[in-house]
């Protein structure tokens, strides 16, 4: 039988760039390697070898394993870069990746979402409208100076948001209230950017100092 493998953190000398370089490297073949999948045609028979393939190489990245909770070397908590989140991480074969950067009162993210995506045919499934939007008011409460949690989140899907085309997703702080901070967000096509596709409002709530280092032992 063989020996579960043993944690090897990355050696603390390699360069977070470097390996922030190789990370987004990886992640960006590996949802190459998703959209392929889920869009192929090809026969039963490579399938089978394929999956053998990637049994083979999945193998070879046994070596590191984090604890949870633990913030890796190359992440920034919060409100920096975080490779394998599952929204803006470039190392995240999950992440569409959204691109994130700071918009007047808010702030504004781009992504193009894949077949991998999809709800209905053609169109974005509506967990992922609600990830996107989530993260992105999420990053609004942070350029707002209150880095905080979702507690609620209500989502208003008015048209079907297109799969393989270039989204425009806003957000913003609309008043804040102790610890808690009242987001809106909206997701519309580059193209488009007047006509709301889905609308998000949600309540976020920085947690106090004692809660969050509870929450986030690590930082
Ligand atoms: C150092 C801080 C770091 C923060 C982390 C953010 C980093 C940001 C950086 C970069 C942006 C990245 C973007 C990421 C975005 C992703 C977002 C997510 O996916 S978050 C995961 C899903 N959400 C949860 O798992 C929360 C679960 N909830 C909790 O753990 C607790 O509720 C918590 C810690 C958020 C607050 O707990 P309490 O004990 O500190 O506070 P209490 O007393 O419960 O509530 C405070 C006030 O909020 C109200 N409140 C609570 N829930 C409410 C609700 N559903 N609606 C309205 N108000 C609510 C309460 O009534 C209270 O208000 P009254 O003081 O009474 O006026």
């Amino acid at each position: 039988m063989t020996a579960p493998p043993t944690e090897t953190p990355f050696p603390e000398t390699e360069e977070p760039d470097d390996q922030r370089t190789a990370i987004a490297a990886l992640g960006h073949e590996l949802r190459t390697l998703v959209d392929a999948t889920v869009t192929t045609a090809a026969p039963t028979e490579i399938l089978h070898r394929m999956a053998d393939e990637v049994r083979g190489l999945t193998g070879q990245l046994t070596g590191r394993r984090r604890r949870r909770a633990e913030i890796p070397a190359v992440d920034e908590f919060p409100g920096g870069v975080r490779m394998y989140s599952p929204v803006t991480g470039l190392g995240s074969p999950l992440a569409p990746p959204l691109r994130v950067a700071p918009d007047g009162d808010g702030v504004v993210g781009h992504c193009t979402l894949g077949i991998a995506h999809e709800g209905p045919p053609g169109y974005v499934h509506g967990g992922m409208s609600a990830m996107l939007l989530d993260e992105l008011m999420g990053w609004a409460c942070y350029a707002a100076k209150s880095p905080a949690m979702t507690v609620s989140l209500g989502m208003r899907y008015r048209r079907p948001v297109p799969v393989e085309t270039p989204l425009r997703v806003h957000a913003r702080v609309t008043g804040t209230e102790d610890r808690k901070a009242f987001v809106t967000g909206s997701i519309s096509t580059e193209e488009t950017p007047s006509v709301p596709l889905v609308t998000a409002d949600a309540v976020f709530v920085s947690p106090g100092p004692g809660r969050a280092r509870a929450l986030f032992p690590s930082t």
